[in-house]
């Protein structure tokens, strides 16, 4: 029999039995507040800002919210499995935690924590290359769980090719190259406290750790921290990359590739035509684009340019059970998680990620089962108000 998530639900009531209550809310659009209060406005604004004046973040919100699920009734829900193949690979529901750089700024264990607690729950990790922690520590604290790699593509070569052949020898089996970030966009929330983490050194764990990176480098970065903060500022992104180029990646890379913070039908076909196996629909959170499209608005358009030949993903706005079933509604076969587990983490280290995951999943699980799916596998757009079929 397969694990059924809404199990925690009863945990968390026989726990209150013994008189204890859950440490973090159960309902995670809470957890942003919590985390502003209890931490300084620079790292929390940092994570909860977004780009020009916050219209996306919200729109991604709000386009999620639009949609509503008809439930169906006498379906059989008794027996439920939300375990989902994802790029050959067997999930045990549909979710991974999405790459997030900077993590110490939230908590001293960071990526750690995190990684232990996706591990814990059975959830792929996919850690970020601005990671505060290099890859080789995270990938030691997860033991043999499932571990996927983001990468922002180097406007040199070597780091890039050094960054591959490191993920690859620690056990980073799904390379998620991220395309929506060639420049960090215009972030009133951080200009406006001149707040950037990296200049500070922090999410330059992979960089200064790495061999090709300090080549660049007249000193190690420990004797002359200013020089190196700069020279990963200066090559960090490569605004100048094309499609063609992704064939250097598909050269270096045997495993499955995921381009993440694709919205466009075409650029999905493109993504298809270029040999890659998946994409991310994503608008990075709102983060990148003011006035880009919800990516839930763009989810369809791309679910249906590519059809079986690629791998829908999809972030951006996902904060509750039910925003997992609308996306396996509008085309994705798993989402992934972006900042509600980084609340998770500033609140309560890997425990509050575990919540957070838990809460998730214990969530999506009712919501299939009162909407009368088993499986993620049936549900479709007939399960949303003016769906069809
Ligand atoms: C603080 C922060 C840092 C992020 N860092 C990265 C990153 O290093 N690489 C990446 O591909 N995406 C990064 N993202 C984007 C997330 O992977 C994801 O697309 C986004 O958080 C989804 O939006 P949501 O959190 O509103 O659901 C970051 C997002 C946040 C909030
Ligand atoms: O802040 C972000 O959204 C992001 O993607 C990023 C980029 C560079 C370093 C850390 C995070």
């Amino acid at each position: 029999m397969a694990k059924h998530w809404a199990d925690f639900q009863y945990e968390i009531y026989l726990n209150g039995m013994s008189g204890a209550v859950p440490r973090l809310p159960t309902d995670l659009t809470r957890l942003e507040e919590l985390t502003e209060r209890r931490l300084g406005p620079g790292p929390v604004g940092y994570v909860s800002g977004s780009a020009g004046d916050g219209s996306t973040a919200r729109a991604n919100r709000a386009a999620l919210k639009r949609h509503r699920i008809v439930p169906r009734m006498l379906r059989d829900v008794h027996e439920r499995d939300l375990s989902v193949e994802v790029l050959g690979r067997a999930l045990p529901a549909p979710l991974a935690l999405a790459p997030v750089g900077v993590l110490s700024i939230m908590h001293p264990d960071a990526e750690v924590a995190a990684a232990r607690a996706a591990a814990a729950q059975g959830v792929p990790f996919v850690l970020s290359s601005a990671s505060s922690t290099p890859m080789e520590e995270v990938a030691a604290a997860m033991g043999g769980a499932e571990r996927w790699f983001q990468l922002y593509w180097a406007r040199d070569r070597e780091v890039t090719r050094s960054f591959l052949t490191r993920a690859k020898a620690s056990g980073f089996s799904v390379l998620v190259v991220t395309l929506d970030t060639p420049l960090l966009a215009w972030r009133p929330r951080d200009l406006d406290q001149a707040y950037l983490p990296f200049l500070h050194g922090v999410g330059t764990a992979n960089y200064f750790s790495d061999p090709a990176f300090r080549a660049g480098l007249a000193k190690p970065p420990h004797e002359d921290p200013n020089a190196a903060v700069m020279h990963f500022v200066g090559m960090f992104a490569d605004p100048g990359k094309t499609w063609p180029d992704l064939a250097f990646l598909r050269e270096n890379w045997d495993g499955p590739i995921v381009l993440k913070g694709v919205l466009h039908p075409d650029d999905a076909r493109l993504a298809a035509d270029a040999g890659t196996d998946g994409v991310v629909v994503s608008n990075h959170g709102g983060r990148q684009v003011a006035g880009a499209i919800a990516a839930a608005d763009a989810l369809p358009g791309v679910a249906q340019a590519v059809g079986d030949r690629l791998t829908v993903l999809f972030d951006s706005g996902v904060r509750t059970g039910d925003d997992v079933f609308k996306a396996l509604a509008l085309g994705a076969r798993a989402v992934l998680l972006g900042r509600p587990y980084v609340y998770g983490l500033a609140l309560d280290g890997q425990a509050g990620v575990e919540h957070v995951i838990r809460c998730l999943l214990a969530e999506l699980d009712l919501t299939l089962a009162l909407s009368g799916h088993a499986s993620p596998a049936t549900v479709g757009t007939s399960d949303l108000d003016g769906g069809t079929g």
